[in-house]
This record gives structure tokens, sequence and C-alpha cells, in this order.
């Protein structure tokens, strides 16, 4: 059996600074991480200065048009050219303040791949549909807007993020009963359509991670690491989430 290893990804979201990319990458490269996929991606502008340390480094998003007259979009290729190796997609603020839909994410997602860049598709219910019960459903919605379009082996250069929007910038972590519940059930889905990739896919949690609620997190069988939305603007909590992940390969 492939053993899947950890990786922790830190979104900055419209924060951070040219110097906040040198201290996180010191912090990094001391803290020695050989066991964990480490992975920052800080806004646009500041990717190069990342890459330039050393950082594994991804973008927040990409356009789902290939270059051409589509003003202050970013083409995935230019990304992968400057040096990144990821890029979020389908991150629970551009569905909801952005309106991107599960089938522009899917564009989204296939113009990643075409580009050599690895997509982290994030999934996630609101606080309502998980009081309604439809936490699966949404789920379930959200993932097959890629595998229809794409199949199920499209998922294989790819990571998955469960972030629950209610756990999102809220302290409000999901436990690790909870989070490992949904991430069995989003490989369990997978299982059934293509056991290989169910097994080897990298399957994150994101929500409020920080350095005391990582360990059991990334304890539980499903889960794979973390996607860390304010605590990766910490090198020293980023580092120790990091840390973390490294003693539960
Ligand atoms: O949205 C997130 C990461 O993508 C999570 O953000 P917080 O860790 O700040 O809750």
């Amino acid at each position: 059996m492939k053993l899947r290893k950890k990786m922790v990804a830190g979104n900055w979201k419209m924060n951070g600074s040219v110097e906040l990319v040198n201290q996180m990458a010191n912090a990094v490269k001391a803290a020695e991480l050989d066991n964990v996929d480490v992975v920052v991606f800080p806004p646009f502008p500041l990717l190069s200065n990342a890459i330039n340390t050393g950082l594994n480094v991804g973008s927040q998003t990409v356009s789902h048009e290939e270059a051409g007259a589509f003003t202050g979009e970013v083409d995935a290729s230019l990304v992968y050219e400057l040096g990144c190796k990821y890029t979020l997609v389908g991150h629970s603020e551009r569905r909801s303040l952005y309106g991107e839909s599960d089938s522009l994410i899917a564009k989204k997602f296939a113009r990643a791949q075409s580009s050599q860049l690895i997509p982290i598709l994030c999934v996630g219910e609101t606080e309502q549909e998980r009081e309604q019960d439809l936490t699966e459903s949404v789920i379930s919605k959200q993932l097959d807007a890629v595998i229809d379009d794409l199949g199920v082996v499209s998922l294989d250069k790819s990571v998955i993020a469960y972030e629950p929007v209610w756990a999102i910038g809220t302290g409000k972590t999901a436990t690790p009963e909870q989070a490992q519940q949904v991430h069995q059930f989003i490989r369990t889905k997978i299982a059934a359509l293509d056991a290989d990739v169910a097994q080897s896919l990298i399957i994150l949690y994101g929500g409020s991670v920080n350095e005391s609620s990582s360990e059991l997190l990334f304890a539980q069988p499903d889960i794979d690491g973390g996607l860390v939305g304010g605590a990766s603007l910490k090198p020293d909590s980023f580092v120790s989430i990091c840390q973390s992940a490294q003693g539960n390969v």
C-alpha cells in the first residue's frame, strides 16, 4: 500500500509582504521539514519572491481561460512558468465572494492541470447545510463537477481540501472526528470509482487549524495534512503546524 506523504499548505489570502516571505522561508528552512510537503500560497505579486527563496509555492487561483484579452486575470501556464507547482481552485471565498460556480471551478481545475499545475480543489459545507444534514450531498456535488467533466483519473494529479465554511476564520475548528468523517466519506466516494486514485489522494483539512489543533487532526487516518489560513501568516505557528504533520507520517 502506498503511504501518503503529509502536506501542509499556507493560504495567505490577501495578506503578506516581501518581509514575511523572507521570514517564512528562513523559518521553514531552519525546521528541516523533510517528511512533509510544505507549500505557501502568497498573493500573486509575491510569487516570484517566494519562489526565489526555494519555498514550494502555489497561486490562490488561476483563470479558466488561456492567455488573451481577460484584464486582471492570471493564466495558469504563466504561474507554472514562474515556478509554482500548485494552485488552489474553488476556495469558499472565491465561491461566495466572487460567484465562482462548480462548472467554472471544474474549468479552472482542467486549465491548471493542462498547465502542469497541481490543483488543490477546495470543498466544504456552510453551517446551515451541516445543520440540515446536507454535508455529504454538498461535497458530492462539488466533487462531481470535476469528476463528471474530467473523469475520476483527473483526481490523480490533484489534492482535495475539505474546508467547512463554518470553520474558516472563525476559530471553530472541526473536531478530529467531524473532519475524519467527511474525509472518509470523500475517500470512500472516490474509491467506489477508482480504488488506486482514492488510496493515493491527499486530502487536507482546513478551517481554523492552529498549533494546538493540528496534531490530533493530522493523526486521523484520512487526514493527510492541512490548508492553513490565519496561522500560516505567523512563521512560528506555521512551522509548528508543519512539525505536527511531520510527526504523523
Ligand atoms: O480558508 C482557509 C485556508 O484556505 C482557512 O483559514 P483559517 O485557517 O484562517 O480558518
